[in-house]
């Protein structure tokens, strides 16, 4: 007399099951990568191939014994097509630069004797939001260098959210800016905007930056990609980490492996911060690139009372630095009244961050 299996005879007829199910779907990623090496190796464009997942489907439907109804088979299949469809793109997909499979320690970059990245301690690049005048930049070098502030950020093409605001000083504001870093010993670092100028910014200035409305702007990142200076990345307000990385990817490319990326806050619901620092992007970027982030606490408040806690949170989730704004007299400067420090605010500034960024004066 036969017996009615107990539940757990009829488990173990189910693991020997999914033991065949599991032979079987391995069996079928590994003839799917197959295809997918084929297609590659052909240089077919993509590999979706509805229609023949779609035939499959048909012929599924057709042999389906049952008792699972037609809709549950295709839904099962249509999963096994996805999950081979993802095999199949990721094997095709080829490494970053930017990523830390390609390179796995950090990329410590030495700019005249000025370390950023890795184990260096945080630097700090301050100074105004606009070149304005040869005072104004005399003052606030003399004052941020005898700080220890090693590179001086100014800039001389202004991205105006109106036509009509104050543009830059231009070429002027380049040389303004390249000859008082100098007299104090610092670092330039000025945005670029324009393919055309990525020359004459290079020739002054010995770190690009690319702004955040540019960081979208493949031709001039190429360009400074070939320029062979660093560069000074910036997020876009409305960009993912991706779309940053890949930004960054577009430098190096072209060989330019010097890259800071910084994190300026991104745009969101909120109105009572300019922007939204976002230092989870800071941390996946750290733990994703090689490559130095720093974050600029100025713009991604655009408040002074903010400062000292996004400094502290920033470095906090692994910043290798702080960019913040600095003008002899904000309330008088010709862009960005509200956010630009003055002197005493940059010493409360330093004095409330503490220890990680009290650079010694020349250090
Ligand atoms: C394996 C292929 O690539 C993809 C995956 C499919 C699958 O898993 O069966 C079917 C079509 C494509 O979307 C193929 O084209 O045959």
């Amino acid at each position: 007399m036969t017996q009615t299996p107990t539940i757990e005879d009829l488990r173990a007829e189910v693991d020997l099951i999914n033991r065949e199910l599991l032979t079987l779907i391995s069996r079928r990623a590994e003839v799917v990568e197959k295809i997918g090496r084929a297609k590659t190796a052909e240089g077919r464009p993509q590999h979706y191939d509805p229609a023949r997942e779609e035939r499959q489907l048909r012929e599924l439907e057709q042999l389906n014994p049952g008792p699972f109804p037609a809709a549950t088979i295709k839904a099962i299949f249509k999963e096994i097509f996805r999950a081979s469809l993802a095999l199949e793109e990721s094997n095709d997909k080829k490494a970053l630069l930017v990523s830390r499979q390609v390179k796995a320690e950090d990329t410590v970059l030495d700019i005249d004797g000025v370390r950023i990245g890795g184990q260096e301690r945080p630097v700090v690049i301050a100074g105004p939001c606009s070149i304005e005048s040869p005072e104004q930049m005399e003052q606030t070098a003399a004052f941020l260098s005898a700080r220890g502030v090693r590179i001086l950020r100014g800039g001389a093409y202004k991205p105006r959210t109106s036509p009509y605001g104050f543009q830059g000083m231009g070429v002027d504001g380049l040389i303004l800016g390249q000859r008082v870093a100098r007299d104090h010993g610092m670092l330039f670092v000025t945005e670029v905007m324009d393919t055309r100028d990525v020359d004459v910014v290079a020739e002054h200035a010995d770190i690009l930056q690319i702004g955040a409305r540019n960081m979208h702007n493949f031709a001039l990142l190429r360009e400074v990609g070939r320029a062979r200076r660093p560069v000074l990345l910036k997020r876009g307000f409305a960009a993912t980490v991706e779309e940053w990385l890949y930004a960054a990817e577009y430098v190096l490319s072209e060989g330019n492996d010097e890259v800071i990326l910084c994190e300026r806050g991104i745009r969101t619901f909120e109105k009572w911060t300019r922007n939204t620092l976002d230092l989870s992007a800071v941390a996946l970027a750290k733990q994703m690139t090689h490559l130095p982030v720093i974050v600029d606490v100025t713009h991604a408040a655009g408040r002074r009372d903010l400062l000292v806690p996004l400094a502290k949170a920033a470095l906090a989730v692994g910043a290798d630095g702080i960019h913040v704004e600095v003008h002899p007299s904000p309330a008088t400067a010709l862009s960005d009244n509200e956010q630009q420090l003055d002197f005493a605010g940059y010493d409360a500034f330093l004095a409330g961050v503490g220890a990680a960024l009290n650079v010694p004066a020349g250090g």
